[in-house]
């Protein structure tokens, strides 16, 4: 329906926004493309849904985000598969890890504090009927 799709297009505005500006925080640029599957060759014998924020970006153009839930779900998913990857006690991966949970909680702040939650529950129901 109409009244929807502007909706949903004011929902990618912002997204896009969102996205913008994790990646272009120095601290989450270990998460801004795909981890690279010809350097490290057992990452798909770990990680089944690999997911980084330039994959996302792509998504938001694809109409493939229909709330803000569904988005960071996949920043949640970038989250869990760095600390599944990069589990040991070194401090390189104590490092991801740190960074990995940053992003997460960057991701869930900007949105609450950005976001109207009445638009966003809008976005959910249309994302359920969908
Ligand atoms: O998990 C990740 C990324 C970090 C957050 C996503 N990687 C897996 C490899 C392990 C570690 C060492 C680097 O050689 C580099 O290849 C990776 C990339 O970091």
């Amino acid at each position: 329906k109409r009244k929807e799709d502007y909706k949903l297009r004011e929902l990618r505005i912002f997204l896009r926004d969102i996205c913008r500006k994790l990646a272009s925080n120095r601290r989450f640029y270990k998460f801004t493309k795909p981890v690279d599957l010809e350097e490290v060759t057992d990452y798909l014998e770990i990680i089944k849904q690999p997911m980084d924020l330039e994959t996302m970006m792509t998504k938001v153009d694809m109409h493939k985000y229909n709330c803000a839930k569904e988005f960071l779900d996949d920043v949640d998913l970038i989250c869990a598969n760095a600390l599944e990857y990069n589990p040991d006690k070194t401090s390189s991966d104590k490092q991801i890890r740190h960074e990995a949970c940053s992003l997460r909680d960057h991701a869930h702040a900007l949105i609450d504090v950005e976001m109207d939650s009445d638009f966003e529950l809008e976005c959910q129901e249309i994302a359920r009927r969908r």
